[in-house]
């Protein structure tokens, strides 16, 4: 069969599924070449179904799906066995959950167990899935082929754990125990032991930076290994670029209270073992070198374009894209692998456009050409997702979506 044939057939009129408003058209798979596959993937509006059946296949021509939408690359994205994260993160209420939730739902679908996390404070993935998933451990999800499990931290609980873990032990519970030996000025001296005070009044985004790095401690546990896409629904924009500097900050703090441990270590170490206090002291110790591991670890996963890859979420409003923009371009000076950009809520053509509609449409329209002339944005691969007729809340809507928009 010839390319311009199959893309003139799913052209002309086929069945319309009324469930999900989009065209469904059958083809025997071994007619296709790699060719005629090439143009009919990139034929507008076109996707290739998720359903991998040995004889038949399906594509889904969406007719509420914007004309000029790209192709987000999902078979590079679902072809590496090896782990790899994905991390969307835009202004608030864009739609970074339900497009974070469909993908991962369609990479469930697609033969990859997969790890939804979210270390938003809101926690809106249970309204998403419309399934109770608090509770800060691993909740099946329900649907998916293949095993799909969400976790949600909470950001402020974990920095409780945190300060609970490194104050009683070490942190200002250094100091303590060097007052308590009369030699707090050794401490003060040395001074700059500043993490009971940062835990205190934690800077903006300290919360979800050891969140982040609480997800990583789980997943170097055993019970992780067979997660082999994570998806992060992550914080909303002026968070989500304060996390991904404070690594950096913490690493030092972190490094300095070590430092100070050991020199400080010498001058206590007959006291210690006279009160008992030597493996406390080593606990603490220990507690905040792997956090500061793992702080390393997460600011290098945020950075490794081989593993990660960072989503930018918008919709098509001049406010979103300029927020965007920032975004693009701080994730850039931070070295973050960003190469897709989706453009949330689209309207749906439509041939009879009411008042509120048209002006609404021009709107999107001067929006998308923004998105062309803007220095950051126009080099990523956009993706345009439409703003569909229901909530998209639940599996099936969820998958739906993710049809859509990961093709
Ligand atoms: N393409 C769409 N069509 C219709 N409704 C949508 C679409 N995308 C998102 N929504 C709806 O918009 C609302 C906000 O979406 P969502 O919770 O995914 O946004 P968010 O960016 O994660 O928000 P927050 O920043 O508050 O966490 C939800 O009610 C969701 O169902």
């Amino acid at each position: 069969m010839a390319a311009n044939s199959v893309v003139s057939t799913i052209s002309s009129s086929v069945p319309r599924n009324s469930m999900t408003n989009s065209i469904l058209f059958s083809y025997s798979p071994t007619k296709l070449t790699p060719n005629v596959l090439r143009l009919a993937k990139g034929f507008p509006s076109l996707s290739f179904s998720a359903a991998r059946k040995p004889l038949r296949k399906s594509f889904r021509v969406n007719s509420v799906a914007a004309p000029e939408e790209a192709v987000s690359g999902f078979d590079e994205m679902v072809s590496s066995t090896r782990r790899k994260y994905y991390m969307l993160g835009g202004k608030g209420g864009v739609g970074k959950t339900s497009c974070a939730a469909s993908l991962a739902v369609k990479f469930a679908n697609n033969g990859h167990p997969t790890l939804m996390v979210s270390t938003d404070p809101a926690h809106s993935l249970s309204d998403s899935f419309a399934q109770d998933l608090t509770g800060g451990t691993l909740v099946p999800v329900e649907g998916p082929d293949y095993p799909l499990f969400a976790l949600e931290i909470n950001p402020e609980k974990a920095r409780e754990e945190f300060r609970n873990a490194t104050q009683k032990n070490g942190g200002s519970g250094v100091k303590d125990f060097m007052d308590g030996m009369g030699l707090g000025m050794i401490v003060e001296q040395l001074g700059e032991l500043k993490l009971g005070e940062l835990l205190d009044t934690p800077p903006p985004g300290l919360d979800e930076a050891i969140a982040i790095s609480k997800v990583m401690q789980f997943l170097e546990s055993q019970k992780y290994n067979m997660f082999t896409r994570i998806v992060f629904d992550t914080a909303p924009t002026g968070h989500t670029l304060r996390l991904l500097s404070l690594p950096d900050f913490l690493d030092a703090s972190i490094g300095k209270i070590l430092k100070l441990r050991q020199k400080i270590a010498s001058a206590t170490s007959a006291i210690k073992s006279v009160f008992g206090q030597e493996t406390t002291q080593q606990d603490a110790t220990d507690k905040l070198e792997k956090l500061r591991e793992r702080m390393v670890k997460v600011r290098e996963l945020f950075r490794d374009t081989d593993s990660t890859e960072f989503v930018i979420v918008t919709i098509p409003t001049v406010m979103a894209i300029s927020e965007s923009s920032r975004l693009s371009s701080s994730l850039k000076k931070e070295n973050v692998p960003v190469k897709k950009l989706i453009v949330n809520q689209m309207l749906p053509p439509s041939a009879s456009d009411c008042k509120f509609c048209a002006m609404k449409r021009k709107d999107q329209m001067r929006a998308l050409d923004m998105i062309q002339n803007d220095l950051e944005l126009s080099s990523l691969v956009m993706i345009q997702a439409p703003l569909v007729d229901v909530e998209i809340r639940g599996f099936p809507a969820l998958r739906f979506l993710g049809d859509i928009i990961w093709k």
